[in-house]
C-alpha cells in the first residue's frame, strides 16, 4: 500500500523529469494558483463526504486532498521535512 511518503516520492521524479502524460506534471504547469484551488475543492468534498456520504468516499476524497496538498508542495519547493518539522 502506498503511503503519503511514497506518494510524494514518485510525484517528486515525475515533475524532475517531467513524464509525459503525467496529471502531476500538467497540475504544475498550471501553477500555484490553480493547485491552491483544487486544494480547496478536494477539502470541501471531503468535508462532504464525511457529512453525508460515508468510510469509503470519505477515505477516497481524503487521498485526492492528500494528492493535492502534495501538487502544492512541489509547485512551492517544500520539501516533506520542511512541513514535518512544524506537526
Ligand atoms: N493520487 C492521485 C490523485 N488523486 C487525485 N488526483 C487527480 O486530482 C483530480 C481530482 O479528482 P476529481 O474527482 O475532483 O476530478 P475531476 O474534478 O473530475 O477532475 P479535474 O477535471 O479537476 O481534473 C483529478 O484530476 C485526479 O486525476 C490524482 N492524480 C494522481 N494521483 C496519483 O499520483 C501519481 C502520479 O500521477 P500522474 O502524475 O498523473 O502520473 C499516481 O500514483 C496517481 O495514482
Amino acid at each position: 500500500m502506498k503511503t503519503f511518503d511514497d506518494l510524494f516520492e514518485e510525484l517528486r521524479g515525475k515533475a524532475a523529469a517531467r513524464t509525459p502524460g503525467s496529471g502531476t506534471v500538467a497540475a504544475l504547469e498550471r501553477g500555484v494558483h490553480a493547485i491552491g484551488k483544487k486544494v480547496v475543492e478536494e477539502a470541501a468534498e471531503a468535508w462532504m463526504a464525511a457529512e453525508h456520504e460515508g468510510r469509503e468516499r470519505t477515505a477516497e476524497e481524503i487521498s485526492q486532498l492528500l494528492y493535492q496538498v502534495q501538487v502544492l508542495m512541489l509547485a512551492t519547493g517544500l520539501e516533506l521535512e520542511d512541513v514535518y518539522r512544524h506537526l
